[in-house]
């Protein structure tokens, strides 16, 4: 596809997959996201993501956001990125995400959200 498509099946740097539904006419999309990676000692489940992109009738390189509610922590992600391809049209998903954990006091509040990045390559 000389244009980027996000459903399918991608993983990303530290060893998590995800999976996104097929994108409907509004841009929506879901799936489900299985990190390889926690901040708790709590088992890890798959948990869903809900996200939309922009339309890429004017433009091949589009950009998106999801949220993943995590099923198995009392917290969230939200993603960002933008979708790029080669001259090869190899795609690759650049994002930055926020994770926000429950803390238990507005004290806390301070300590409550993380930052950082992940690029997402497809799995065959
Ligand atoms: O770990 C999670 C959910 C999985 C997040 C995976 C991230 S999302 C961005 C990045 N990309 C990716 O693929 N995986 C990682 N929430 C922990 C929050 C938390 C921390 C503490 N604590 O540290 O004490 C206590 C209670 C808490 O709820």
């Amino acid at each position: 596809a000389r244009k980027c498509v996000l459903s399918g099946l991608w993983k990303n740097e530290l060893g998590s997959n995800m999976t996104i539904s097929a994108v409907n006419t509004d841009g929506g999309f879901t799936g489900l996201y299985h990190t390889a990676v926690t901040a708790t000692d709590k088992h890890i489940r798959v948990s869903p993501l809900k996200g939309s992109q922009k339309p890429t009738n004017q433009r091949k390189q589009l950009t998106f956001g999801f949220t993943v509610s995590w099923t198995f922590s009392n917290s969230m992600t939200v993603f960002v990125g933008q979708c790029f391809m080669d001259d090869k049209g190899k795609e690759t998903l650049k994002t930055m995400w926020l994770l926000r954990e429950e803390v238990s006091s507005p004290g806390d509040d301070w300590k409550a959200t993380r930052v950082g990045t992940n690029i997402f390559t497809r799995i065959k």
